[in-house]
């Protein structure tokens, strides 16, 4: 009889679950928007037990669509937004506290005190990142410190910790698994990505007990099985990978040299570069791509806070447009940007600034300037962002990136595309799966299972949607991007450390 896979991918605005079937193509999926908690400037929360009933929810939901019942699920790969930290009790299964997002940016200054005291050099040598409140270990310590008696509970080990990848498995398992893979892991400024263990000196500077910590897996293999209750079957769950390193995976970017670059809430451009960790030079960022059969890839990563969320806002801010859609007609109303530009640092600034403290800012205005410029700006500034990116990539790898493959919500849009090409002066292919996370997570269960054979199979499976090459000349490339540098120079370090929730009290 024939079986599918499902896979769970939670992402920082909505979850998903996708069947897939052997040729890797889309039987059904459903999909649920979660509340985004903003408590202040700076701070982003979610709910974690909102985020695990609406996962379970539209697992349900894909199942039932597609007219198949649990047994025909041949196993469950999870994939999930990274660095968002939840702690929980052992016993009750319940949350201590808000889940923290990645995005939130409360521990700001106590990165600030960990760079004073000189510490940068040893994070960026054993965990491939540097110090910045985007990675989990700081808002673990943060939660550790600030919810009563959560430090006393944590020293008798009644709590356990984890990014959202953990707490599924643990929820999916009925507690029985606290796990996570290394690709999670190496997203948490806790794990030394080249011994492939927690790292007790890291551990000891934040403060933070190991007892509290899951057992690091592979990214494929057999983890455990669903409580029985949950989805009408035990089901096997064998693929994890933090939803980036999904995406690459679903790219079939799986030989060295390989580039994809996701345009969802953030924009991540992944390059792999294959058994080795590469340093970076240039303040990208070292990370573990996977680890299969014994074997750990890693890549190259340049994060970018705000990408799709600026559509969001010309939506829910500024009211310019009514879904994101529509700024692709609304952008291309206009022959240019008219000398306006964005900058959406609207929680900083990441790869390859690093700044905490930038803030959003729109530059060029004129009494000429419509919301057809804003809308064009907004746009723009995804290409722009991803270039400064690519560029310090060019420059850390030591071959040139050939094509860019790309995926995620806003790759949609087919001006962007066109114009990141252009901004890029590097063709920009996308492929007729965008649920390219989904499909990752999917492969890397798939495979622990033997429902695909091999990485090889898999590559063989991806196929080209559309393919978008550059058309601009040199000259407007280099003027366009040089405005967009003077626009990012004068949205950084806006926000002082005291304007925001950022403490270590
Ligand atoms: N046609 C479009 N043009 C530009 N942005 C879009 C378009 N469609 C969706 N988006 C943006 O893509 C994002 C959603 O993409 P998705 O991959 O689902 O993100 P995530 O996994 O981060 O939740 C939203 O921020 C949305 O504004
Ligand atoms: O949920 P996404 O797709 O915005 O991805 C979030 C990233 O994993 C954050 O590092």
């Amino acid at each position: 009889m024939m079986k599918y896979i499902l896979a769970l991918d939670q992402g920082t605005t909505s979850s998903r679950a996708i069947v897939f079937d052997q040729d890797g193509s889309i039987v059904s999926a459903a999909q649920k928007e979660f509340r985004q908690i903003f408590p202040q400037s700076g701070l982003v929360e979610h709910d974690a037990q909102e985020i695990w009933s609406n996962q379970l929810g539209v697992a349900q939901e894909a199942i039932t669509r597609a007219g198949l019942r649990a047994t025909d699920i041949a196993a469950i790969g999870i994939t999930n937004q990274r660095e968002t930290v939840v702690i929980w009790e052992r016993k009750s299964g319940r949350p201590i506290h808000n889940a923290i997002v990645w995005q939130d940016r409360r521990t700001a200054l106590l990165c600030d005190q960990l760079r004073a005291q000189g510490l940068e050099a040893l994070f960026v040598q054993k965990t491939g990142l540097l110090i910045d409140a985007y990675f989990s270990g700081t808002k673990a310590r943060w939660l550790l410190d600030h919810v009563p008696g959560a430090r006393e509970q944590a020293e008798r080990g009644e709590l356990a910790l984890g990014t959202i990848d953990s707490w599924l498995v643990y929820n999916l398992t009925g507690g029985e698994c606290h796990i996570t893979d290394a690709s999670n892991a190496s997203r948490t400024l806790l794990f030394n990505i080249h011994t492939g263990e927690w790292d007790d000196e890291l551990l000891r500077i934040l403060e933070i007990p190991r007892s509290l910590l899951p057992e690091v897996r592979p990214s494929s293999e057999v983890y455990g099985e669903t409580s029985p209750g949950l989805l009408g079957a035990r089901i096997p769950i064998a693929g994890m990978a933090g939803d980036q390193q999904a995406a690459t995976f679903g790219q079939a970017c799986v030989e060295k040299g390989m580039a994809k670059n996701t345009y969802g809430t953030g924009c991540f451009m992944l390059l792999n570069t294959g058994g080795q960790a590469v340093p970076s030079q240039h303040k990208l960022l070292t990370t573990v791509a996977w680890t299969i059969r014994g074997r750990t890839d890693y890549a190259l990563e340049g994060s970018i806070f705000v990408a799709g969320a600026v559509m969001q806002w010309l939506r829910d801010g500024l009211g310019i447009i009514r879904d994101s859609a529509e700024v692709e007609a609304l952008a291309a109303s206009v022959p240019d940007n008219g000398g306006v530009y964005l900058v959406p640092a609207f929680v900083g600034l990441g790869a390859p600034h690093w700044d905490s403290y930038a803030r959003g800012s729109i530059h060029g205005l004129s009494r000429g300037s419509t919301r057809a410029h804003i809308a064009r700006a907004a746009l723009e500034s995804v290409a722009y962002q991803t270039a400064d990116v690519l560029q310090a990539m060019q420059q850390d790898a030591a071959t040139p990136v050939r094509e860019l493959r790309v995926d995620g919500g806003a790759s949609r849009n087919d001006l962007l595309m066109q114009f990141q090409a252009d901004v890029l002066g590097v063709p920009v292919v996308r492929p007729q799966v965008t649920e390219t996370t989904a499909l990752g997570a999917a492969y890397l269960a798939g495979l622990a299972v033997g429902y695909w054979e091999s990485e090889q199979q898999i590559a063989r499976q991806w196929r080209e949607e559309r393919r978008f090459e550059p058309r601009m000349g040199e000259d407007e490339r280099e003027a366009l991007l040089s405005q967009w540098r003077r626009a990012v120079q004068r949205s950084t370090a806006w926000e002082r450390p005291d304007d925001q929730g950022a403490t270590t009290q």
